[in-house]
């Protein structure tokens, strides 16, 4: 008789084998993904290293793939599927060019944040909100330049206490959340509700709770993700909250559209206004509009405040730019919005971008074929770095773009400015998902970073420098540090 002991490791190699060969059968070769050279493991099973390797270590694997295959597509294992990753700036146009219903942006979302667990709006398949971004957002910043800007002044004078020649300790990534959550939300929900602490506070955790349960709920089959998120997620209190924070605002809107229909011509000009206006069915409801300005909230708050944290950090790391900068504050700007495009070229939000699945095969145009199933995603953070586009990619250079325009005669041309997306500045995306929240972000970021640099005397702690970024799970996250400010000397 086998011992118990060798009963057990029989019965553990057995299971190994039997996971071998469905890992080996699920992750089987593809002739056209066998044609595309891999960074990391190609075999079945070794290829979950790899995957997991990317995690970690994801932004060394892409920029090797990247330099090895330019112009080409190079592939990454995930979890899930292979990722093949387009190098150079035809083939990230291929992507920009594809339509929806060939490589899909909705597709990954769904299977990373879960958003019929998380967001749960009524109407998933209604995204107005983009539209009212892309028009009524953006057409109105001029005429909300003065709420932002007094917004800004108020909220950055109660949160950087600053007295006369004393220097204060400031924990920066917490204090520019809690300003960038106040200053949009005097545009999105007005005053008084966006200086409530409990709704910025609601705001900004919605985001992070989001991205938290959906990851966890992703893990689980699709009969599982109901209960797990039923069970774990907090979410749906948060969205009993946030409409209990805007029901004063929606009845009494609700009650004047009633009362004076077309003739209401003193309307309050913010988000919430405009989303009344525009949404229909279900989502013209209180419910509906609570839910859809989280939503709102978190495409806008997290992305603008991480942006200005990173070019905090540039400028205190390179302190010889602020005395330029504050030369051209009262001007025209051309250096400030150089110096964010030049952050946003050097850090971004991730190391990915334009990540879609290809629902059909699709044809590149060097002649390579994905099957369907495939992800294909574009290398942000190697594009940024390529030296056949930009001289000295690795070096900081905050006034780059503003010596490009110059260079070229015309101050006036609009191809350098951080608003200007292309195959070489990918920040905000390319193509028809290009992100419609771009000018209102760059709007505010370059009034914030005017603002400071006018107002305050700014550095690193004495012998502290720029926390490096969290890289982890493709997105990279710059970590909190101490700011000192005082009232600007002169
Ligand atoms: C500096 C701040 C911001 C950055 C860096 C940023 C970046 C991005 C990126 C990379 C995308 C995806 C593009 C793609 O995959 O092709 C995106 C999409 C989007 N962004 Fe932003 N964003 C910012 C601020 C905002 C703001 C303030 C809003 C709203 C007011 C907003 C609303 C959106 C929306 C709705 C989408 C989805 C577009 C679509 O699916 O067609 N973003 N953003």
């Amino acid at each position: 008789m086998p011992d118990d002991f060798a009963l057990r490791v029989s019965f553990l190699a057995g299971l190994f084998v039997l996971l071998s060969l469905f890992v080996s059968w699920y992750r089987r070769g593809d002739p056209l993904l066998d044609a595309i050279p891999t960074v990391g493991f190609s075999d079945p099973i070794l290829s979950y290293f790899s995957a997991l390797q990317f995690n970690f270590d994801g932004a060394r694997m892409l920029k090797e793939g990247y330099q090895k295959t330019r112009p080409g597509l190079f592939k990454i294992a995930n979890f899930r599927r292979w990722m093949v990753l387009a190098a150079g700036p035809e083939l990230i146009d291929d992507i920009r060019k594809a339509p929806d219903n060939v490589l899909s942006m909705n597709e990954p979302m769904t299977e990373l944040l879960e958003p019929k667990y998380t967001l749960d709006l009524l109407n998933m398949d209604d995204i107005y909100h983009h539209v009212v971004i892309r028009s009524n957002l953006t057409r109105n910043i001029a005429v909300i330049f003065k709420d932002v800007r007094e917004e800004l002044v108020k909220t950055l004078d109660e949160w950087i206490p600053t007295s006369e020649d004393k220097w204060v300790k400031v924990p920066i990534k917490e204090t520019l959340q809690r300003v960038i959550c106040c200053v949009t939300n005097r545009i999105f929900v007005g005053l008084p509700l966006c200086r409530n602490f409990d709704y910025q506070t609601l705001n900004l955790t919605f985001a992070v709770n989001v991205v938290k349960y959906g990851t966890i709920i992703s893990l689980f089959p699709k009969p599982l993700k109901l209960i797990v998120s039923r069970m774990l997620s907090n979410l749906p209190s948060q969205i009993r909250q946030e409409i209990e924070f805007i029901r004063p605002l929606v009845e009494e809107r609700f009650a004047k559209m009633e009362e004076y229909g077309k003739e209401w011509d003193d309307q309050p000009n913010d988000m919430l206004m405009w989303l009344m206006n525009e949404a229909k069915g279900v989502e013209r409801s209180l419910e509906g509009l609570a839910r859809r300005l989280l939503v709102v909230n978190f495409a806008a708050i997290h992305t603008t405040s991480q942006t200005f944290t990173q070019v905090l950090y540039r400028l205190l790391s390179n302190p010889e730019y602020i005395e330029p900068l504050r030369q051209e504050v009262e001007t025209v700007m051309h250096k400030i919005d150089s110096f964010v495009r030049e952050t946003q070229r050097m850090d971004g939000l991730g190391l990915l971008v334009m990540t879609r699945l290809a629902l059909r095969p699709f044809t590149f145009s060097n002649g390579m074929t994905i099957p369907a199933g495939t992800l294909v995603s574009v290398p942000f953070w190697a594009a940024h770095r390529d030296e056949r586009i930009y001289p000295n990619p690795d070096t900081f250079d905050g006034f780059r773009f503003a010596k490009l325009r110059e260079s070229e005669g015309s101050t006036m041309t609009t191809k350098y400015q951080v608003v200007s997306t292309s195959t070489e500045q990918l920040a905000f995306g390319l193509g028809k998902h290009t992100c419609p929240g771009r000018f209102f972000a760059a709007n505010e970021v370059k009034v914030l970073l005017a603002h400071l640099v006018a107002t305050y005397d700014v550095k690193f702690e004495e012998g502290k420098s720029a926390p490096r970024d969290l890289c982890i799970f493709g997105m990279r996250i710059p970590m909190t540090s101490n700011v000192m400010f005082r009232t600007r000397q002169r």
